[in-house]
């Protein structure tokens, strides 16, 4: 059976887990990659094995975990790292998703990725779909969830393409500015047509 793919995006912080969250209570299967981000990192993976072989075990935790907080701060801070970390992991990732879309179910699946656009993983999808709010609100979001500085999240999304080329490149905007309910109600709506399409190409 062909699937139909919606990529969900939105740079850190704009929504997608509360949109990803509420696609799932309609019974439609997510494949997250920053999930699959963690995946390819746990102990005893070839990812975690060439990070420390790179970084040095000091970016390990004690029980051997990837310590992502300092991995953070080295990356953001650093094109070139980041640049390295990128061109390691980001195969990985996409090979995992790969494999989670061709086992999915569910009348459509979505492929949530904050680098849907810079990873060219749009063309994957059928469509999709961009959850949209001002720097400003990602910023005062993104701090109060994480527990992290402005400066640290706007390395992140200096990191990111910016807000108006996402715009430009994706089918459809959800405006996730105001109240969550307001965002979920006109999301129930892109719903019920994105179930349409799914069953038209069937
Ligand atoms: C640097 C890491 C260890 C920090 O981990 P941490 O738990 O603090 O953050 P988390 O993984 O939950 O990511 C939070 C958000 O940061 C942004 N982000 C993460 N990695 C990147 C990146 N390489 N470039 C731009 N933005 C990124 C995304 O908006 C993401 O949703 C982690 O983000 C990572 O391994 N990044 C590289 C893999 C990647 O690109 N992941 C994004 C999904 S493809
Ligand atoms: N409309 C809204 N009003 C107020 N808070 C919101 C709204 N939508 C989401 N949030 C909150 O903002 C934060 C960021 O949302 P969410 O985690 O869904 O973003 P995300 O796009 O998945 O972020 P990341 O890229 O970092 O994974 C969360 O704490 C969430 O509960």
């Amino acid at each position: 059976m062909a699937k139909w793919i919606l990529g969900l995006t939105g740079g850190i912080g704009a929504g997608k887990t509360a949109i990803s969250d509420e696609l799932a209570r309609f019974g439609i299967e997510i494949v997250d990659a920053d999930v699959i981000a963690r995946q390819v990192v746990q102990p005893g993976s070839v990812g975690l094995r060439q990070i420390a072989a790179h970084f040095g075990k000091a970016i390990l935790l004690a029980d051997g975990s990837l310590d992502r907080a300092q991995l953070r701060a080295i990356i953001f801070a650093d094109a070139a790292q980041k640049t390295w970390l990128n061109n390691l992991l980001h195969p990985l990732i996409r090979t995992q998703i790969l494999e989670a879309l061709a086992h999915s179910q569910s009348a459509y699946v979505v492929l949530s990725a904050p680098l849907l656009f810079e990873n060219k993983l749009q063309t994957l999808c059928n469509h999709t779909l961009l959850v949209d709010v001002p720097v400003e609100l990602q910023l005062a979001r993104t701090t109060q969830r994480d527990g992290v500085t402005s400066e640290q999240v706007e390395q992140i999304i200096a990191a990111q393409m910016p807000r108006e080329q996402k715009r430009a490149l994706a089918d459809d905007i959800l405006d996730n500015s105001g109240a969550l309910a307001d965002t979920l109600a006109k999301l129930k709506q892109y719903h019920q047509g994105y179930l349409l399409k799914a069953q038209q190409q069937r």
